[in-house]
């Protein structure tokens, strides 16, 4: 057996966590017969002060900030590997660890200063530190409590992806033979989330959020039995805790279900997550290291259904969406295919797209974070400067998603109509509707003031009161 725990950055928050994440790793040890893997995401809000001090590091020359923060970073970790150890000699190697990973992340923050240049390689080598400073800390903290255990960086693994940084693709999974001789040794592997490595050795990410994917990856590449994401809530929630009060727990979800909402706004579990374990039929589980005698959420290829026909309503903010009209595009084909071109000149991420039928429309909807907008507007009117198929080019950054999920819709007569009369009576302006087409599934695209209240209807109807 073998079952792969992640932990994600509120659960390995300071050391008193490690070390509580570190007890119920050697419990599960203990009392199951079972071997343990264990992939860990930095302490929470470090991949965010790392990707600030990049920034910083490549827009002002200040060595002395670069230096403040690299003396703050060794005592947060300093403090951390206290509380979470207690034998002097794991302490004193730990420390020495941090210590040198701390220096050499600031030599690079020097680097990238002098330079005045931040490539994506550059980038994810720098937001690399936070997982390579917490797995080095649990691994000492494990071994404080009497179980043999080695830290490992994604790549050194296994997980060997391409040279997408940023959004790194795997392309080579080696973890059998990188962590099967380890489990033969009785050694428990703490694997760092979020990091992978390319073929040659450097370093990768997977994007914000993708220690989830890591453990995934790591689960399906190991053909586990389970794998479990620790978190700070118990489970799979029937809508983000929070905006919604009443949000209850989803004991039971198919992959399908847990993929959408994933995709559309639950951020406890990264869009990438279940694919690698679908594929493989690896049951999923979602636990609360601050609650784990609570069973959480189980997410397997069932078609659970339950009382009310959604499951759960999810929101995404931070996207902005684009109009594209013209009554040139009416029976042109390939006009879809040039406004993907031209976005993907823009580096942006499309969450929705929908054509209307008269096709004189299309309306995308891309994720805001790190995606300058007028950049996007920018390749559009470029792309169709000469041609008279399309008519105006219109964006409005002011919006938000809603998704109504839960394989109860599929074929539920009458569901959208609900649904919109709901939205409608929040008072919330429908600018775009999109279904997937595993139709459990319904999306909508409204103004970002309208959303809290737009969800906590949706919510309290189709959810509180399960109206089918
Ligand atoms: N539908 C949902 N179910 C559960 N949690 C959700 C949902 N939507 C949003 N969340 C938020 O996701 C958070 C957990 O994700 P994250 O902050 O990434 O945790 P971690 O640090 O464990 O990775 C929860 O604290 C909750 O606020
Ligand atoms: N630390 C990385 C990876 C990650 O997945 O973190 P968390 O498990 O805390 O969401 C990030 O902040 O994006």
């Amino acid at each position: 057996m073998i079952t792969v725990m992640k932990f994600g950055g509120t659960s390995v928050g300071d050391g008193q966590r490690i070390r509580n994440v570190a007890k119920i790793i050697v419990d599960k040890s203990n009392k199951e017969n079972t071997d343990i893997v264990v992939v860990t995401s930095a302490m929470s809000q470090i991949t965010n002060a790392l990707v600030n001090m990049s920034k910083q590091a490549l827009n002002v020359r200040d060595i002395a900030k670069i230096n403040n923060f690299v003396e703050e970073l060794k005592e947060k970790h300093a403090i951390a590997i206290d509380e979470a150890v207690k034998n002097d000699d794991i302490r004193t190697e730990v420390r020495h660890v941090i210590n040198s990973s701390i220096d050499e992340l600031g030599k690079v923050l020097v680097g990238v200063s002098y330079l005045g240049e931040l490539t994506p390689k550059s980038k994810d080598y720098i937001l690399s530190f936070g997982e390579r400073l917490s797995a080095p800390i649990l691994s000492g903290a494990v071994r404080d409590l009497g179980k043999n255990s080695l830290f490992l960086l994604g790549g050194e693994a296994g997980l060997i992806t391409d040279e997408n940084y940023g959004c790194a693709r795997p392309i080579k999974i080696k973890i059998k033979e990188k962590v099967n001789p380890l489990l033969e040794e009785n050694i428990i592997p703490i694997i760092t989330g979020f990091v992978a490595g390319t073929e040659n050795g450097d370093i990768t990410t997977f994007g914000r959020g993708g220690s989830d994917y890591s453990a995934a990856l790591v689960g399906a590449g190991l053909d586990a039995d389970t794998v479990e994401i620790w978190t700070d809530v118990s489970g799979i929630l029937t809508s983000d805790p929070r905006i919604v009060k009443n949000v209850k727990r989803i004991p039971k979800m198919s992959y399908i279900e847990a993929m959408e909402l994933a995709y559309f706004g639950a951020k406890v579990l990264h869009p990438r997550t279940v694919e690698p374990l679908m594929e493989k039929n690896i049951p999923l589980r979602i636990k609360n290291t601050f609650e784990p005698e609570n069973e959480g959420t189980f997410i397997t290829n069932c078609k659970e259904l339950s009382n009310s026909v959604m499951k759960a309503v999810s929101a995404i903010r931070d996207v902005f969406l684009i109009n594209i009209f013209g009554a040139g595009m009416v029976g042109v084909s390939g006009t879809a295919a040039r406004i993907f071109s031209a976005l993907g000149r823009a580096d942006a991420n499309v969450l929705l797209i929908t054509q209307g039928s008269s096709e004189t429309n299309v309306s995308v909807v891309i994720y805001g974070d790190e995606v300058d907008a007028n950049n996007c507007m920018k390749e559009l009117r470029k792309e169709f400067k000469n041609s008279n198929l399309v008519k105006d080019i219109s964006i409005d950054e002011n919006v938000a998603v809603i998704s109504a999920v839960g394989v109860g819709m599929k074929g539920s007569k009458g569901i959208a109509g609900k649904l919109f009369g709901a939205v409608a009576e929040s008072g919330a302006n429908i600018k775009m509707i999109a279904q997937g087409s595993s139709e459990v599934n319904i999306s909508f695209v409204i103004g970002e003031e309208e959303l809290e209240n737009c969800l906590r209807i949706l919510h309290g109807r189709f959810i509180e009161n399960a109206e089918n």
